[in-house]
């Protein structure tokens, strides 16, 4: 018999609130591995709540996830071991320069210095940073904090990577960097789960994809099942999320003279 495959994400009923309003309401994921997974959804649906649940950063009001076979609460060592994580705006050391930063990262996860700094520098000549390794990480622009966020995450060779808005902030060749990077992680069978709002990356990208909105997952299926009879993929998003008229009359003012 062979052995069972592990899914690299499963979230079951996850729920939390804030300020006695839903923000996750009952979410359930499956992300099989070694795909490479969308979550779309509009402003506010829950996406980063989710996403900071699944990583064990905050705290679920009820439900279970469990990562790469090992459950994420209460105790999130083990599972943090298995994961990588790059959030939006990238919280990092501010007072560190970027070379700094990863000789930090290492230490954190008790890699050999030897090793980890072989893989520091391969990380930063691919993301273009070698030039920048010296700089203060203040002084990084929000593109350079994305990749060099990407370089932390990746450091101590995850088995899944979590990413909030991945391409938000970076110009289309950083872009196309991060998409090859991505890509070849998975090739050697990593898992990615990235959060999106931009449909014709998720299309290109990914094998599978969640919509969010309130809170829960309205569909859920590959890429083609979430299209559907729509001519696009953002189409087919804003029939599910529902779309919203300008007016007519609104903003009569702007450019009228
Ligand atoms: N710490 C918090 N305190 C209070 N409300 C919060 C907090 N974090 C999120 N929320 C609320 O939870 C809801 C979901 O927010 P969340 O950031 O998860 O959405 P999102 O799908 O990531 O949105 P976006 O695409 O705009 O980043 C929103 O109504 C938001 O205002």
């Amino acid at each position: 018999m062979g052995e069972a495959v592990v899914d690299a994400v499963v979230a079951r009923g996850l729920y939390k609130a804030f300020e006695g309003r839903f923000a996750v309401d009952g979410m359930d994921l499956t992300v099989p591995r070694g795909s490479f997974y969308g979550i779309a959804g509009p402003n506010g649906a829950g996406k980063t709540t989710a996403l900071r649940m699944i990583i064990g950063v905050l705290k679920p009001d009820g439900g279970d996830v469990v990562v790469d076979g090992v459950p994420v609460w209460p105790d999130t060592r083990a599972a943090k071991r298995r994961l990588g994580f790059v959030a939006d705006n990238p919280a990092m050391f501010e007072r560190l320069s970027g070379r700094e930063m990863l000789e930090y990262a290492a230490l954190l996860h008790g890699l050999d210095p030897v090793e980890a700094d072989r893989r520091a520098s391969e990380l930063l000549q691919v993301l273009d940073l070698t030039a920048d390794q010296g700089r203060m990480i203040a002084d990084y622009s929000l593109g350079m904090r994305k990749r060099m966020g990407l370089a932390v995450a990746l450091l101590h060779s995850p088995a899944v990577l979590i990413l909030d808005e991945p391409f938000g902030s970076l110009d289309p060749v950083n872009t196309q960097v991060m998409e090859e990077l991505l890509q070849r992680y998975r090739a050697r069978g990593g898992t990615v789960v990235f959060s999106s709002h931009v449909m014709d990356v998720v299309e290109r990208l990914c094998d599978r994809m969640v919509v969010m909105a309130d809170g829960r997952a309205r569909v859920e299926g590959t890429v083609a099942d979430v299209r559907g009879a729509a001519p696009t993929l953002q189409q087919a998003f804003v029939d599910l999320v529902g779309g919203r008229d300008l007016g007519e009359g609104e903003l009569s003012w702007l450019q009228s003279s």
